[in-house]
């Protein structure tokens, strides 16, 4: 889509939560850049900062100091109303909690943030969000009527459905079991080789970040590695020797 701008960008990154006795540094320094086209996964041991970063770059938490852009536009500036637009217009949100509405069919939680924001839905598009989704009639029915796997599906369609410029995944596979996760990984995945979406994914598990085309590591607030081609194995070596350090030092 656009092969020679970055999708996300963080330059010198500072997030610092509390004061005094309870300050906490949760990021220190992060530059970062996620490329268009691109699966990325960010891990680290838990506290390493991965959802803070995710957060303050997706313009959902502020940030104590540095840069942080959607593409072209510097949001650490931009006022609340303008963030609201920002986040509504570009960005796709896929949490560990499916946050479908319940009183709504699997297909209306899919066209909901095209309702919301007004847009007329590019129907050519949609129709290929609702076919990889692979829900078939199910699309008809309410979310307390499908499976965890399912739910999560329609929350990543919901996410594509605005075709936005990003997607930020925070643990989506957190709360399934490891076949509806790997469902949920093999549709993210396509989303970016078949639908040239990017996504920028947080995680703990491994296997998860062994779908990315690249892994960032975050320990104590700092990127201190990544990963290109990632098999889940050398993701798990990688977090052992960061655990290993983290223990001697
Ligand atoms: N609202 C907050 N107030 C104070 N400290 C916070 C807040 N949110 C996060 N922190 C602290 O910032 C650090 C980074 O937290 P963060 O949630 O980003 O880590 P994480 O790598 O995503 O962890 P996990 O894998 O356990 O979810 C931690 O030390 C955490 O305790």
């Amino acid at each position: 889509m656009h092969p020679s701008t970055s999708a996300a960008r963080s330059v010198g990154l500072n997030k610092v939560y509390g004061a005094g006795e309870t300050r906490v540094v949760a990021l220190d320094n992060v530059s970062v850049e996620f490329r268009h086209g691109e699966f990325a996964a960010i891990m680290g041991p838990s506290g390493s900062g991965k959802s803070t970063l995710m957060y303050c770059m997706a313009g959902l938490d502020s940030v104590s100091s540095g840069s942080a852009a959607i593409g072209e536009t510097e949001i650490t500036t931009l006022k609340e109303a303008q963030l609201t637009r920002l986040r509504r217009d570009r960005i796709g949100f896929v949490f560990q909690a499916f946050n479908l509405l319940p009183t709504l069919t699997a297909l209306e939680n899919i066209t909901l943030p095209l309702d919301i924001a007004g847009r007329e839905p590019d129907q050519e598009w949609l129709a290929k969000v609702v076919a990889a989704v692979g829900l078939g009639e199910r699309l008809e029915h309410r979310p307390s009527q499908l499976s965890g796997g399912q739910q999560q599906r329609v929350a990543v369609a919901r996410a594509l459905a605005t075709r936005p410029e990003i997607i930020f995944a925070d643990e989506p596979t957190g709360n399934l079991d490891s076949r509806s996760g790997a469902e949920i990984l093999t549709f993210l995945r396509n989303s970016v080789r078949e639908l040239g979406q990017t996504v920028v994914m947080v995680t703990h598990d491994p296997v998860a970040a062994g779908y990315a085309d690249r892994v960032v590591f975050l320990a104590d607030g700092r990127v201190v590695d990544e990963l290109t081609a990632p098999t889940a194995d050398a993701v798990l070596d990688r977090m052992r020797r960061f655990e290993a350090k983290g223990r001697t030092s």
